[in-house]
């Protein structure tokens, strides 16, 4: 539930600019990518990535040393195919997969059981008209944005979903989408890993985000002394020490960086 946004938050755009203008070797920056790189669209597969886009982050991260990953729910493979032919250091899975700086992957894997029940899924939901079970490998997410009265119906669904899954996987919440995703690690602990790389060590880190799952990483680069980043109005309930307006917002800062 929405409540009254926070008085003392810092803009977003403003610190961004300001820091990774003037002080770009100390910096990392980790950005999620749905609701923050891409506005939202009705369904996972309609989203659109500015044609500008790819190369802007490149030139980004250029200037980072390297020093930038995108954070996503999204499966490692689909978001590489949205930022193709750009190759990011990236985290999947909300955390749960990752490729390093270095090239080297860190992959989930769906056991025999989690399989049939993603295909159980879709079995249970196919008359649910504007349900859309999207299958991202070791993780399912359901989709209700087309279909919002259907919330509470598969809210139980995947609640027994989540038991036939056993104690390696667990319940993300995110915008009109309950997922079952690995538990292995958060969008937190992601971060802490990259920051573990030579790419990253010894930099803080800026963590941009708009959903639950990314306040792991706004936990995460806050005890590091770093700064985050809600894209959308400030929450009392978020732990984000500053907002940015909109995914727009930030692309336009991002071309301003690189221009
Ligand atoms: O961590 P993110 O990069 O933000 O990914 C979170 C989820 O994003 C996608 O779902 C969301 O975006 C869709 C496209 O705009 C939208 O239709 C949906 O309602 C949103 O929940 C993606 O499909 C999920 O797999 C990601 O976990
Ligand atoms: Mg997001």
């Amino acid at each position: 539930m929405l409540s009254a946004p926070k008085p003392d938050a810092v803009s977003g755009e403003d610190f961004v600019f300001a820091a990774l203008s003037s002080d770009r070797g100390s910096w990392a920056l980790f950005l999620d990518i749905d609701g923050t790189l891409l506005d939202l669209a009705a369904t996972p597969g309609a989203v659109s990535v500015p044609s500008s886009l790819p190369a802007n982050l490149e030139a980004l991260s250029r200037k980072l040393g390297g020093a930038l990953a995108l954070v996503t729910g999204r499966s490692l493979d689909y978001a590489d195919q949205l930022f193709s032919p750009s190759h990011f250091p990236i985290a999947g899975l909300h955390g749960a997969e990752r490729r390093d700086p270095d090239g080297r992957v860190h992959k989930a894997t769906a056991t025999a059981e989690f399989e049939r029940l993603k295909i159980d899924l879709i079995a249970d939901t196919a008359n649910w008209a504007g349900v859309l079970i999207e299958d991202k490998g070791a993780a399912v997410a359901a989709h209700y944005r087309l279909a919002p009265d259907r919330k509470q119906a598969l809210e139980p669904l995947m609640e027994r979903a989540l038991i036939r899954a056993g104690p390696n996987w667990t319940i993300q919440h995110g915008k009109m989408v309950i997922e079952i995703r690995p538990a292995s690690a958060d969008k937190g602990e992601a971060v802490t890993a990259f920051l573990a790389q030579p790419v990253f060590a010894g930099r803080r880190p800026i963590a941009i985000g708009d959903d639950v799952t990314d306040e792991a990483m706004f936990r995460t680069v806050n005890r590091l002394g770093g700064f985050s980043i809600r894209v959308g109005p400030p929450l009392p309930a978020s732990e984000a020490l500053g907002s940015i307006t909109s995914a727009k917002v930030l692309r336009d800062v991002i071309a301003m960086l690189v221009s």
